[in-house]
């Protein structure tokens, strides 16, 4: 079968205290498309880093990183961010929303920058967008404006612009009440039936437990990669 991701042998080591550490031991991992992934497990055990190295914000010592058909170690850093751009949608806390910008301009960013549409259905799509996270009544306020858990929505809103085939989250309900949890549950359940793959980090077991496999990181490596429901 095709695979929308593939790590070989991949490794990461970081320096720490001068002595450099490995953080991820020589992962082996496939996931193919339409699959939900939840990437569990305790604090400090590589997740996050995983997930940098297979949206290429981070690159491995070593081993090799294929996502949708593209190593990503073989893209310059200008290719990458326009790669990244085209094929996945990210949901993580520090890639944040443009202050200056007002929730309904940064979701239209994305497709601002490949250049998808013309503006007035790039305006219309954003703003549908937004209406699924509901947050078409905060469209036109910036940022600063609204709280942490609708500017997590809106980040959502736009890692979706692009209609990109992947979706990586790290800690996507993370900032979330539990009525907002519950409708970025329902959109992802959404994006699962259209075939979308979702990889994301969680700790909200109801989220880990619909996901169609769970993959348990202890001490950068795959503890467990399991059907995360039975059947
Ligand atoms: N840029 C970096 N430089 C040095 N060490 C790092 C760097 N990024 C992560 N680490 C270290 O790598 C290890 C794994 O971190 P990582 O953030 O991947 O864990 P995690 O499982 O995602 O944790 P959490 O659930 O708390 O987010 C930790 O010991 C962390 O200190």
């Amino acid at each position: 079968m095709n695979k929308i991701i593939e790590l070989k042998q991949v490794y990461k080591d970081y320096p720490q205290a001068g002595v450099l550490q490995t953080v991820l031991h020589g992962i082996d991992l496939e996931i193919v498309p339409g699959e939900f992934v939840a990437i569990v497990g305790p604090s400090g055990n590589g997740k996050s880093t995983l997930l940098n190295l297979l949206t290429g914000i981070d690159h491995p010592s070593r081993g090799e990183v294929i996502v949708n058909g593209t190593a990503l170690q073989s893209l310059s850093n200008e290719k990458l961010t326009r790669w990244r751009g085209a094929n996945i949608g990210i949901v993580f806390q520090f890639f944040q929303l443009l202050p200056a910008l007002s929730l309904l301009q940064n979701v239209m960013l994305p497709m601002d920058f490949l250049g998808i549409l013309d503006k007035a259905r790039r305006k219309a799509r954003a703003m549908q967008l937004l209406e699924r996270v509901g947050l078409a009544d905060a469209a036109h306020r910036l940022p600063s404006q609204v709280s942490g858990g609708q500017q997590q929505r809106a980040a959502i809103a736009r890692a979706l612009a692009s209609d990109p085939p992947l979706i990586v989250a790290d800690e996507p309900t993370g900032n979330l009440d539990a009525a907002t949890a519950d409708a970025v549950f329902d959109l992802f359940a959404h994006l699962r039936d259209q075939g979308k793959t979702l990889v994301m980090v969680t700790h909200n077991e109801d989220l880990a437990d619909a996901a169609s496999r769970k993959l348990e990181i202890r001490s950068g490596r795959i503890h467990a990669d399991t059907p995360a429901r039975a059947g």
